[in-house]
């Protein structure tokens, strides 16, 4: 039985055994389970059908970013997976936003990655980009909604202006920490009760729950304060 549960758990890992393991002991206290870059160039098409096959929701994380005849074609031979969600990065531009949603199947969700949330502001200037997180990512949410996606990643700090331009959008907060979980490369955090009530659709939390020295009672914790 699966739960209605905002979390879906990072299962950043090369090993697929173990990604069935921990899904295995989280799968009561989350919605889904995230696999990403890691995981997908490890195992491919065929270790996500076999996550698939422990049947909960799976979100591929594969943040998409090239022309948008590359992105989508990439969209279209992933479509065989039907994911619930799949993410490209917003700064790819409108076209390839629509090229990539028009590649999707109809039930998945392409959602645009907007700020890194391993970004902080010197980050930001580093690569070029004028403003703070903030105006980088309302910009960049308008021209995912105007691109027909359903919605954005972004961290916590901003999703309550993102929600504010775009009140239908489905809105991914990565990067959330537990109080006193270690923050690690994560650099604009807030804690998964606050990224909810600023107006997170769901939440991706990866190592609090896969390193804690119990997924379950970790994931069960974290549930418990949403
Ligand atoms: O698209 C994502 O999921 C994502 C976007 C982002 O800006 N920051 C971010 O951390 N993520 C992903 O969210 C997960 C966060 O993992 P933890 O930091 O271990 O909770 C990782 O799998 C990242 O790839």
């Amino acid at each position: 039985m699966t739960t209605h549960s905002p979390i879906f758990v990072a299962l950043d890992t090369t090993d697929v055994d173990h990604a069935k393991a921990l899904a295995q002991k989280v799968r009561h206290h989350v919605g889904g389970i995230k696999l990403g870059l890691e995981f997908f160039a490890a195992n491919g098409k065929p270790g996500v059908r076999e996550m698939a096959a422990l049947g909960l929701p799976i979100f591929l994380d594969l943040k998409l970013h090239d022309i948008p005849n590359t992105v989508g074609k990439a969209m279209h031979a992933l479509a065989s997976l039907n994911p619930a969600i799949v993410t490209v990065h917003a700064s790819g531009g409108r076209a390839m936003m629509e090229d990539a949603k028009a590649a999707a199947p109809l039930g998945t969700k392409v959602v645009g990655v907007t700020m890194l949330t391993s970004l902080d502001q010197s980050d930001i200037e580093a690569v070029g980009f004028r403003g703070d997180s903030h105006a980088q990512v309302v910009r960049l949410t308008e021209l995912a909604r105007e691109a027909g996606l359903d919605g954005v990643v972004c961290s916590g700090v901003e999703v309550r202006a993102a929600k504010k331009i775009w009140p239908g959008g489905f809105f991914v907060v990565p990067g959330v920490r537990p109080v006193d979980g270690v923050v690690g490369d994560q650099k604009r955090v807030v804690t998964p009760r606050q990224a909810l009530d600023h107006g997170a659709s769901v939440l991706v939390i990866g190592r609090p729950i896969t390193k804690a020295e119990d997924p379950d009672v970790a994931a069960r914790a974290i549930e418990a304060t949403l």
